[in-house]
């Protein structure tokens, strides 16, 4: 029997700190990582730069086959969407909230699973989401859900994007945020849930050091 390549999974609410955890335990264990997020914030570029209504699946899902998809893993990672850089232009809150509207939709979930299964490769893969431990990688051997308040989470998301220029206001942001959150718990396809056998980590009073040494205790505690 052929053995499966290992997986953890992280899943979570916006700013639990799951990009940055997944991140450095890919690190730390010479493993892969996936943003699945950057795929769905990708495709919502790549659907408002072709002013395609993000309500017109069919439109949707037509880019979702057919955009190009690089992830480069120099330090600092690039992402590149047929061929240009969008790194950064991904990251507004307003890319977050088209992402997560698209990606209500099942056919435009069922278009990016592929892609998403395909970064499974040896020796391991780190794959952070909202649907990684359910749908996308139910066999993961490790799944850990990572959370935190409502308002931690918007405070850190603030910090992260007010550093990086952005022009952000609070309020706004945290409405913005729980508003992507309630869509993504309450959506019929693959909804935000806490996947079968998951350990729940809550970092709203940990360390991101704390965090990561947590996940280590729970791959290696297995
Ligand atoms: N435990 C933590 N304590 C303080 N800041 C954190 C913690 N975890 C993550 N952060 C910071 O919060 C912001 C959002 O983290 P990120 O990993 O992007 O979250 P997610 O991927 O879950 O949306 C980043 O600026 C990150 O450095
Ligand atoms: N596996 C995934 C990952 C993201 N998404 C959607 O994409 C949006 C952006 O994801 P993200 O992981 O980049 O968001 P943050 O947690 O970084 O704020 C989410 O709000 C979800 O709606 C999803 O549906 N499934």
């Amino acid at each position: 029997m052929t053995m499966k390549v290992p997986v953890i999974t992280i899943d979570g609410p916006s700013g639990a700190g799951k990009g940055t955890v997944s991140r450095a335990l890919a690190k730390k264990l010479g493993w892969h990582f996936l943003d699945s997020g950057a795929i769905y914030r990708s495709l919502a570029l790549a659907v408002t730069q072709a002013a395609v209504d993000p309500n017109d699946i069919d439109a949707v899902v037509k880019i979702a086959s057919s955009m190009e998809l690089e992830f480069e893993t120099n330090d600092p990672p690039r992402i590149l969407l047929n061929g240009r850089e969008i790194t950064d232009q991904i990251q507004s809150e307003e890319c977050g909230s088209t992402a997560s509207k698209i990606a209500a939709y099942g056919p435009v979930r069922q278009a990016l699973l592929q892609k998403q299964r395909d970064f499974r490769r040896e020796p391991g893969l780190v794959a952070d989401g909202r649907d990684m431990g359910t749908v996308v990688f139910p066999d993961a051997p490790y799944k850990i859900f990572l959370t935190a308040s409502a308002e931690v989470r918007a405070k850190r998301r603030y910090k992260q994007l007010k550093e990086k220029g952005a022009d952000v206001n609070l309020e706004r942001l945290t409405k913005e945020i729980e508003e992507r959150d309630r869509r993504d718990k309450e959506r019929t396809e693959a909804p935000l849930i806490i996947p079968d056998g998951a350990v729940l980590i809550d970092s709203s009073d940990l360390t991101i050091d704390q965090v990561i040494a947590r996940c280590l205790d729970i791959v290696g505690g297995k």
